[in-house]
């Protein structure tokens, strides 16, 4: 990474109350050189420039840290990691959380697990697998203290795939752009028949580039019915309280 990169990624790691120590700024500069390595290879992120890889995807995956809701040991799961966002930033920065990153798509998790262990994040367990299946496996279900989900799917889609994952307690942080308030009322009726609640609505600029995005934080304050997830699909064909994409 340039020196120009690097100061990019500590004005905006600053911005969000994180101080890197040199030897998490090295470790960023090799996932942005792994990344770029992969990314010709297998295609991971439509993002280019290093300042788009900096802030779209360093920083703001670390934005999932604001509130303070990851700064206590535990299990976290990333569902829909993809290339490995947030869990790779996060790992760097939060050496005592145990993270699952998990994803449908078996090459990406091979990404996240070598790149994982180039940066010597041994905290880390990549899984490949659907939600809808590994929700109702009894080593993943109510299995995790947080899940945390960036850029994946819609909010009452994502309440179906990732709650059954929570132990009661435990709480959802969903990394989403800005966010309609059909989507937030459908999300927030879809969590409460899944035994969520909504906490909160955490609204922000990305630092540095401003674009505006939303933290929703669920609460899970009873244990998902039986029969959520549904089937491989299912949530996204007929996503409950919301009309799937057209
Ligand atoms: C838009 S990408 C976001 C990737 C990453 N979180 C990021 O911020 O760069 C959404 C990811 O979710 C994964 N995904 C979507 N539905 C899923 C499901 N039902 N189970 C597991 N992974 C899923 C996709 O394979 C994809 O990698």
């Amino acid at each position: 990474m340039s020196t120009p990169g690097q100061t990019l990624l500590h004005t905006g790691a600053f911005a969000l109350g994180i101080t890197l120590t040199p030897e998490q700024n090295e470790q960023f500069s090799r996932l942005y050189a792994l990344l770029l390595d992969g990314n010709s290879r297998l295609n991971l992120t439509a993002l280019k420039t290093e300042q788009d890889i900096v802030l779209k995807h360093f920083v703001d995956s670390l934005s999932c840290l604001r509130g303070g809701y990851l700064d206590t040991p535990g299990h976290v799961l990333d569902l829909g990691t993809g290339g490995g966002f947030p869990s790779l930033p996060l790992a760097i920065v939060r050496p005592q959380l145990h993270i699952t990153p998990m994803d449908a798509t078996r090459k990406k998790i091979d990404f996240v697990r070598e790149t994982a262990g180039a940066l010597g994040l041994n905290h880390i367990r990549p899984v490949t697998g659907r939600a809808e299946t590994l929700g109702r496996d009894a080593a993943f279900r109510e299995q995790y203290d947080r899940v945390v989900a960036r850029a994946v799917t819609t909010l009452p889609v994502l309440a179906e795939l990732a709650l059954p994952f929570l132990k009661v307690g435990g709480l959802l942080l969903a990394q989403k752009g800005a966010l309609s308030s059909g989507e937030l009322q459908a999300g927030a009726q879809a969590a409460a028949q899944l035994g969520g609640r909504v906490q909160e609505i955490d609204e922000f600029a990305l630092p540095v580039l401003g674009d505006a995005r939303t933290l929703v934080l669920v609460e899970k304050v009873r244990p998902t019915p039986d029969r959520y997830p549904r089937r491989d699909g299912i949530p996204n064909q007929q996503p409950l309280f919301w009309k799937a994409k057209g």
